[in-house]
């Protein structure tokens, strides 16, 4: 039997972030391996017009929760969720809810915020600073709380090359920083939001930073650890391979890629792509919950959840990975051939930006005018082109985080746990994990028939068809257009012909004395 399945058995869990893409996976393994824990209350704001329980019942209908339903038929009775807005003071939770969540919860997993790498540093701290200090003191008034688990990112020291399992101050002391966020203006703010986000590549990792800054200075007595998963990909393992649902890290990459729009990307081929599946890191998350409640560490830990030092693979294989997938299940009605490349300079990326995405879209979308329809590629091309630059800063790096704790913690499992809670990403073969992520967006997030592959596939031999008249067509115009014009090419041009007749005319010759 699984010491931590057991564990978390008759426990009431506080989940933030439920309906993100980690809470989600988090709330199916706790359902599937605990079906007989007491209650999960979950933060939910109403959202698009949806009530909270419309909201539950979207994640529980969706394919991620089948094994679930089977194990735990009433897992939407034991689903409380609680209307809560964690932008708002005392997260705008009904006295009710507040007295029952204070009264009963056993373990908080704080996953929500935003991941967002462009927002507004007002709205960053408030979500990944302040709303983490709320849920502090909203912990502390907890009972019967045995473990507060507090989400965080290993880029959140992505200012270091080395970075060890420690909370890093940091230049600013985020209760100044929340203060200031108070009075200042949107104006002001965006304009000392470089010096203040110093070295910190955006909003996100930097408030990241300071949110763990909170959790040691205000967890007081409380007992917790602090998780740091890299880049977040795909299930592995569970429930099943290749389940992903929203656009963030390389997924969104890997739909541009697959339909054509990605032609080149400003990356580091030999440099470590950090990707870690979303099974693992939560694999990790309740053993750490577990280990946190039952032993109760002195300190604060914080544990690595990165497979770079243990199994490292580099975005020039894992780019290559993607592209040789696309071959065998490739994406319907694509825009262009899969063909996207590396490029590591400036210039060069400037030009291919220019070449392979700015002018194919501009030419589109004047077909589109003449066809009487509505222009749109240069819009999502551009929108393309701001997100590569956002991701620059992460293809272009490689980091070392030290996995001491996480490899304390490995050992300290049961045999069974290390089974069950697997989170050892040695294992991870990632040929075969890559080719079940690009299905998985295929499927998932694409939602695409697999039937429709033979006749994606004709539209990518059509698509090479078009390619290949369209370069030839456009060498001979140019090639008419310099013989037209410079001496120096029809020079070449007779030397070539000449050549050519002098060639075939001692072939004939040749063949006709063999005779
Ligand atoms: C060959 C292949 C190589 C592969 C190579 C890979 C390299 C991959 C490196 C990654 C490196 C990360 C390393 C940090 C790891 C962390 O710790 S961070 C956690 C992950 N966070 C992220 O990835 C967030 C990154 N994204 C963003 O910050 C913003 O989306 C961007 C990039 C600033 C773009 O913002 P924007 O232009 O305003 O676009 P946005 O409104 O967000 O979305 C555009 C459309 O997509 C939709 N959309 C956006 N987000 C979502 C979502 N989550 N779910 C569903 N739909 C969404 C929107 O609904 C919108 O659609 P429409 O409503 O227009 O129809
Ligand atoms: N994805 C990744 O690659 C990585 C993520 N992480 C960390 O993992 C955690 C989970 O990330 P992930 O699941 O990918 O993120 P998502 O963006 O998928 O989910 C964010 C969650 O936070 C909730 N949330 C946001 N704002 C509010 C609000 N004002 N009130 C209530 N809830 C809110 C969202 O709710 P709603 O559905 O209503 O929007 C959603 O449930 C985060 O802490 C992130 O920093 C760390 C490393 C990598």
């Amino acid at each position: 039997m699984s010491m931590i399945a057991a564990f978390y058995g008759g426990k009431s869990i506080l989940i933030t972030g439920a309906t993100g893409f980690m809470g989600k996976v988090l709330m199916e393994k706790l359902f599937r391996t605990s079906p007989d824990l007491k209650v999960v209350y979950i933060l939910v704001r109403p959202k698009q017009g949806q009530t909270l329980q419309q909201r539950v019942f979207q994640i529980l209908d969706s394919k991620l929760f089948e094994k679930v339903k089977e194990v735990c038929p009433n897992v939407h009775e034991k689903i409380r969720a609680i209307s809560a807005d964690l932008n708002q003071n005392d997260f705008a939770i009904s006295k009710e809810d507040m007295k029952e969540l204070l009264s009963h919860t056993n373990i908080i997993f704080h996953c929500a915020a935003t991941v967002r790498f462009d927002d507004h540093l007002r709205h960053a701290v408030q979500l990944n600073v302040t709303a983490t200090q709320q849920l502090l003191l909203m912990a502390s008034q907890m009972p019967k709380l045995e473990a507060f688990i507090h989400i965080s990112t290993a880029f959140s020291n992505c200012n270091l090359k080395h970075i060890d399992e420690v909370v890093y101050p940091c230049p600013v002391e985020p209760k100044k920083i929340i203060d200031s966020m108070e009075w200042l203006d949107d104006a002001i703010i965006d304009e000392i939001t470089p010096k203040l986000i110093g070295d910190w590549p955006n909003t996100y990792t930097y408030t990241k930073a300071l949110g763990e800054v909170v959790v040691q200075q205000e967890g007081g007595n409380l007992n917790i650890a602090i998780i740091r998963p890299s880049i977040m990909g795909a299930t592995w393992q569970e429930p099943f391979p290749g389940w992903v649902d929203n656009l963030n890290g390389p997924s969104g990459l890997i739909i541009a890629a697959g339909k054509g729009f990605l032609r080149s990307i400003r990356a580091t081929p030999m440099a470590v792509a950090d990707l870690i599946p979303a099974d693992t890191v939560v694999n990790l998350t309740l053993a750490v919950g577990w280990y946190t409640a039952v032993h109760r560490p002195k300190s604060t830990l914080v544990y690595h959840c990165t497979s770079g030092n243990l199994n490292p693979c580099n975005w020039g294989k894992m780019g290559l990975q993607v592209l040789a997938t696309f071959e065998k299940i490739p994406f319907e009605r694509a825009f262009r051939r899969p063909n996207a490349d590396f490029t590591t300079n400036n210039i060069t990326t400037h030009y291919w930006n220019a070449v392979s995405h700015r002018a194919p879209a501009i030419i589109y979308d004047f077909y589109l005018r003449l066809t009487g329809r509505k222009p749109r590629m240069t819009k999502l091309m551009n929108r393309l082109l701001r997100t590569l630059s956002m991701l620059e800063y992460f293809v272009n790096r490689s980091w070392e985080w030290s996995t001491y704790n996480t490899e304390m913690l490995m050992s300290e499992l049961s045999p069974e746990d290390q089974r069950v809670f697997n989170f050892d990403v040695r294992q991870l073969n990632w040929l075969e994990y890559i080719e079940n992520y690009v299905l998985g967006v295929k499927k998932y997030l694409l939602k695409e028939d697999m039937a429709g592959i033979p006749e994606a596939k004709q539209h990518l031999k059509r698509l090479r068809n078009i390619h290949y008249l369209f370069n030839t067509a456009l060498f001979l115009i140019a090639w008419r257009l310099l013989i037209a014009r410079s001496q120096v090419a029809r020079n070449v041009w007779f030397f070539i012909v000449s050549f050519c007749y002098k060639f075939l005319s001692y072939f004939r010759a040749s063949s006709t004395l063999n005779v």
